[in-house]
């Protein structure tokens, strides 16, 4: 990776600075993000809502980095990662980031303790190291009784449970939720944020995509966006939420 930024402060684990990505269109240009400057601080839990085409999950892409920005900078825990390659990239992800989605994305053929065990597949992990670790993940989540069954004969919040299981086992600095609800009745998708919550609390990151005030509510820090800009921040007052005054005071 390259080298740290002088500016950078040691609290921010993400920083986009004059963020774009440019969607070229034939003659037409999509400005999915037209300038974006933000920082999230680690430990921090983040909301990012907007319309539909707003610029969403293009951020959540790039933050997740499963794309590239067009120009501008991505600092990821103080290093530039805006000009890494696709091997890099994903190296990246499987080491450092975690990933939730809302159509859970489990391998249906594999069992839950397999599922959970992939990514330690790709990081090289020897076979029984891999099951302890996809065993106590299970129980983090409460399916310990559950590491042999198929994702079909799970409910959808179970599905989710073992998804979070799956974004845990590289123990991720940073946890990704697009929308990780949204196939969940609301009991259900209660239960999953309290487990997103327990998580923050233990000090994970999570930035998270959803359509959904009474989901944003479980995070602290909401971005509205609106047609590939910053609409507006809500942030609880805390001593920590430092970084984000003075990023709202500059603006
Ligand atoms: N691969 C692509 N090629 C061209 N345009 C794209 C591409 N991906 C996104 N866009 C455009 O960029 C803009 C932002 O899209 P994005 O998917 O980030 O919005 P969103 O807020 O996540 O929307 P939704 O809530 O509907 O998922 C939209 O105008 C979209 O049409």
């Amino acid at each position: 990776m390259a080298a740290q930024t002088p500016t950078h402060d040691s609290r921010d684990i993400v920083r986009l600075e004059d963020a774009r990505k440019i969607y070229v269109m034939g003659a037409e240009e999509v400005r999915a993000l037209a300038g974006v400057s933000i920082s999230f601080e680690r430990g921090s839990f983040w909301a990012i809502m907007g319309p539909s085409g707003s610029g969403k999950s293009t951020m959540m892409n790039v933050l997740g980095c499963l794309d590239r920005l067009t120009s501008g900078a991505y600092y990821l825990d103080g290093k530039d990662v805006s000009q890494l390659d696709d091997d890099s990239l994903s190296e990246l992800r499987l080491s450092y980031l975690g990933f939730i989605f809302q159509s859970f994305n489990l391998i249906p053929q594999l069992t839950v303790q397999r599922n959970i065990e992939l990514p330690l597949y790709y990081l090289g992990w020897d076979a029984a190291r891999s099951a302890q670790r996809a065993k106590e993940l299970a129980e983090v989540v409460g399916l310990g009784g559950r590491l042999n069954h198929r994702p079909t004969e799970l409910s959808g919040g179970q599905m989710q449970r073992v998804a979070i299981a799956r974004a845990l086992t590289n123990d991720p600095q940073i946890i990704f939720a697009d929308e990780p609800t949204g196939n969940l009745d609301s009991a259900t998708g209660e239960q999953i944020m309290e487990l997103l919550d327990n998580l923050n609390g233990q000090g994970k990151t999570i930035i998270m995509v959803t359509h959904e005030p009474d989901i944003a509510a479980h995070a602290r820090s909401r971005l509205h966006m609106m047609d590939g800009l910053i609409d507006r921040i809500e942030t609880e007052t805390h001593e920590t939420d430092q970084p984000h005054q003075e990023y709202l005071a500059r603006r």
